[in-house]
């Protein structure tokens, strides 16, 4: 991200919410604190969101960027795009959403966790490949993952959300899709090595030009090419900048 802000001060940055991403937040908060990167023009743009928790709810996704990337990064709501999940007509804040992504230039950097069903977003198992920003229903799996965000409790954890879709998600000009731990090891490989197919939304990776995958030993654990993506890595020339 600080290369990216280095080439491109007023970058667009797609950001996820979720456990896994939080480690990249505070590295670049840290980068910008000791003057090693700007964020000074960059903006910053939401992935997804529950539909019909307030703003200020201290878990809609609003709030979890606030606290995780707009404050430590010393940047104000006029810096955020996001769709909004209290609309009364959804489908048409899903359209406006899409639109002013498109008219801010598109997202240049997409950070994306993903779900233990291969969702990325909340795109869920046998979303559309080519699919735009819109109301999804979650899977229960999803509901009981997010619980702890909500003391534990899912009767808290909505059911609907606002995601951009994956058609969406597609469009910015680098995905770097993040993934820790044995339980993200089934969704890793069947985004890496499976076939790409809607039961396994991140497998839509596979048609992206500029799509990096960073996982840990245990979430790439049940990749059958795991040797040759260690030396593939291992091995970059230096010009690739990697
Ligand atoms: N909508 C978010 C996703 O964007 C995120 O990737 C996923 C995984 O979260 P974690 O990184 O905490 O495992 O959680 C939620 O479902």
């Amino acid at each position: 991200m600080a290369q990216l802000l280095g080439r491109k001060p007023a970058a667009l940055l797609g950001v996820a919410t979720g456990s896994t991403p939080l480690p990249v937040y505070r590295a670049l908060a840290a980068q910008v604190a000791a003057g090693r990167a700007d964020v000074s023009r960059a903006r910053i743009a939401q992935l997804d969101e529950y539909v019909g928790l307030p703003p200020e709810h201290p878990e809609s996704y609003r709030s979890v960027l606030a606290r995780e990337v707009l404050e430590p990064l010393g940047l104000g709501l006029e810096a955020f795009m996001g769709p909004d999940g209290t609309a009364t007509d959804v489908q048409a804040a899903c359209e406006a959403y899409d639109r002013a992504l498109a008219a801010a230039g598109g997202v240049d950097l997409q950070l994306l966790g993903i779900g233990t069903d291969g969702h990325i977003g909340f795109n869920e198992p046998c979303s559309s490949l080519a699919s735009r920003t819109r109301i999804k229903t979650l899977t229960e799996q999803t509901r009981i993952d997010n619980a702890r965000f909500f003391d534990g409790d899912i009767s808290q954890v909505p059911h609907h959300v606002i995601t951009q879709g994956i058609g969406t998600i597609l469009e910015a000009r680098h995905l770097v899709l993040l993934a820790t731990g044995e339980g993200k090891a089934d969704a890793v490989a069947a985004t890496v090595e499976g076939p790409v197919a809607a039961i396994c939304p991140a497998s839509a990776l596979q048609l992206h030009p500029h799509a990096t995958i960073v996982a840990d030993e245990a979430a790439a654990s049940k990749l059958k090419l795991a040797d040759y993506f260690r030396h593939t890595y291992a091995n970059k020339p230096e010009w690739q900048g990697i």
